[in-house]
């Protein structure tokens, strides 16, 4: 589309306060990012185990629908930037989405009230179905808030830094980042209340105005060009530079060139989802094999979702060092480490990661006992006489096994066991001295004993246990504690981590950067999306490609993972860094088009005037 030189509509810059090079409404998106983050991650900690112990889903299912429900929340940035760039613009998007966010929020809060459905008060939901439709429920509301609103904040944070100050630009996308990780530490139910900090720096931010459907023109321009060249597809026409230039006929350079500039990231962006698909596994296997370690540090006892923390504590650290240290240290001795170079040393350390976990399961599985599979079962039989008893089972009979623990026979005297054992008693539980009561009748007992993670006991009780106060109560040990700590997930952490930061807040940067003004959040929605299939790619494997050992999963993602990055490094070599402004400069002088440096000129001149009569004045319109 061309614009008529006497039909000019500009949205302006405003002038923004500064401090410390900075401008100051900064302050607001990333605290408001701190704030959101907090909610999110508060919640996505606890989601795994909820799926296992509240809703009582197996270990598979609970995977695939955290992974589904991950997919999901980096599918919606799509919406959200097609929302803020056509429509409502980014300031109207994030305030909008959050109030949908915090409902979603609220609704998965109720969702985990079992007394809802507890009619008859034995602490277990009477009706499953309520509380998986209210949860999910949630969780689309929440996967639509934080997605939605995603794409847009990195970009408004970017927006408001002028030409002037683009070293304080790329330092905004690690704060940023240190701001996200700050906030999923210290997640706690108060984020809705904290959300109000966006709001109040409304006077402050530079807000760029929607420009139109911007995605449907994209789509339309894509369209056309490749029909345009399905019907020039005959060697009489001559070859055009890039297939997108066969929307030349109908479409503005400008446009084109745009559109040229992000499909070229987009593609990029084709063999990313890999890393996310190994990163996000923290969140769900990572924390299932915390659950068969000992979280006992001394002075306190880790849970297995608590783990996760790890991750933030390094991003604090680590973000600084690489910032300050270690990127400076590289630049000197003379290695050009750019972006996308990073980008692939990040991967390496996530396949890296995968290698070290691949390790701990393979100490782990040393530990455990065998575990029937699920065509097998698996008896203990305790003998409490002195004298040898053998035990047949005819093969042909029948045997029906109720529960886990359950007691088959008695003879007069003495109690023997039976019990059914199929997998370690999860959620660090049995880590604690506990004391029981046995009653019958009028009669009374006490014992008190001490458990270690992850162990699974039968007690054997005699029929004299009230004449001699509990004291003949024996104990068998089922399953050991769990003897392999969780301070060995720890390099798995540090390796993955210091990945995230190499792969990560560079792809931030990168996206922000390589995109054109008017699309910032679009292809911000684009590296989210990386994310999205990252996840689908896991739910994937864990229902189709169920290997028997984990260690040997955990190998296959690390393998896969350093193929992907060799085939993006081979697609790094021939890309070659753009500056957009500068590109559409170009095209806007070539369609001799008025620079849009000089019109912010006229325009910010025109605007202090305004300014002054007018403090609240944030666009003009120029006719
Ligand atoms: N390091 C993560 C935050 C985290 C905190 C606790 C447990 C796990 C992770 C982080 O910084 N995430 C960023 C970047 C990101 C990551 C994955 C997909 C999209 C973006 C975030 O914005 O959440």
């Amino acid at each position: 589309m061309r614009y008529p030189p006497t039909l000019l509509i500009i949205a302006t810059k405003k002038l923004t306060a500064e401090c410390c090079g900075y401008p100051i409404s900064i302050f607001f998106i990333v605290v408001n990012e701190f704030c959101e983050r907090f909610s999110y991650y508060g919640m996505r900690a606890v989601l795994v185990l909820y799926f296992r112990y509240f809703l009582l889903w197996d270990d598979d299912l609970a995977t695939s629908i955290y992974h589904a429900f991950v997919a999901l929340c980096y599918l919606t940035p799509i919406l959200g930037a097609i929302i803020a760039d056509s429509w409502l613009g980014k300031f109207k998007t994030i305030i909008y989405l959050s109030i949908v966010y915090a409902i979603g929020q609220v609704t998965m809060a109720i969702s985990t009230i079992h007394d809802i459905t507890d009619a008859n008060r034995d602490g277990t939901p009477d009706n499953f179905t309520f509380h998986i439709a209210l949860s999910m429920l949630g969780l689309i509301l929440i996967a639509l808030g934080t997605g939605g609103i995603k794409p847009c904040v990195a970009a408004f944070g970017g927006d408001q830094f002028q030409e002037h100050q683009s070293r304080q630009l790329n330092t905004f996308f690690s704060v940023f980042y240190l701001c996200i990780n700050a906030g999923s530490l210290l997640s706690t139910l108060i984020t809705p209340v904290l959300r109000v900090v966006f709001i109040a720096g409304s006077g402050m931010y530079v807000k760029t105005d929607p420009e139109g459907n911007i995605m449907w023109s994209v789509c339309k321009c894509i369209g056309f060009a490749i029909k345009n060249r399905f019907r020039h597809r005959s060697s009489s026409y001559p070859k055009r530079e890039h297939w997108m230039d066969w929307a030349n006929e109908k479409y503005d350079k400008l446009l084109i060139a745009q559109i040229k500039m992000v499909l070229k990231v987009l593609f990029l962006y084709i063999p990313l989802p890999m890393f996310w698909t190994l990163f996000d596994q923290k969140g769900s296997r990572w924390t299932l094999q915390a659950t068969t370690m000992s979280g006992d540090f001394g002075a306190f006892i880790l849970q297995p979702d608590q783990m996760q923390t790890v991750n933030p504590i390094l991003i604090l650290t680590l973000v600084p060092i690489m910032d300050r240290l270690i990127f400076p240290l590289i630049q000197k001795c003379g290695l050009n480490f750019s972006p996308l170079k990073r980008m692939t040393v990040g991967m390496l350390f996530a396949a890296m990661a995968f290698v070290s976990a691949a390790l701990v399961q393979i100490e782990i599985d040393k530990t455990l006992p065998n575990f029937p599979s699920s065509s097998e079962s698996q008896l203990k039989v305790v003998n409490t006489y002195s004298t040898t008893l053998n035990v047949t089972i005819s093969p042909n009979e029948h045997l029906l096994i109720e529960s886990f623990g359950v007691q088959l026979h008695t003879s007069k005297h003495t109690y023997s066991t039976i019990s059914y054992v199929k997998s370690k008693p999860r959620e660090g539980k049995n880590a604690i001295r506990r004391d029981f009561v046995l009653r019958h009748g009028e009669q009374w007992c006490e014992f008190s004993r001490k458990f270690g993670f992850g162990a699974s006991y039968t007690f054997l009780i005699p029929s004299t246990v009230f004449s001699d106060d509990c004291e003949s109560i024996t104990e068998v040990e089922d399953m050991k504690p769990n003897s392999v700590h969780m301070a060995l997930q720890i390099p798995q952490y540090f390796l993955i981590t210091t990945g995230e930061v190499m792969f990560s807040v560079t792809g931030l940067q990168f996206s922000y950067s390589q995109a054109p003004k008017n699309m910032k959040s679009v292809l911000q929605a684009g590296w989210l999306c990386t994310n999205a299939v990252g996840n689908i790619i896991v739910l994937i494997v864990a229902e189709l490609g169920k290997l028997p050992k984990q260690w040997a999963e955990y190998l296959l993602f690390a393998s896969l993972l350093v193929a992907v990055s060799i085939i993006f490094s081979i697609m790094a070599y021939f890309y070659t860094y753009i500056d957009p402004a500068e590109i559409e400069a170009q095209v806007r002088k070539e369609q001799g088009l008025e620079p849009e440096e000089m019109e912010k000129e006229t325009l910010e001149m025109e605007e202090k005037d305004e300014d002054q009569k007018n403090e609240q004045g944030v666009k003009q319109t120029k006719i």
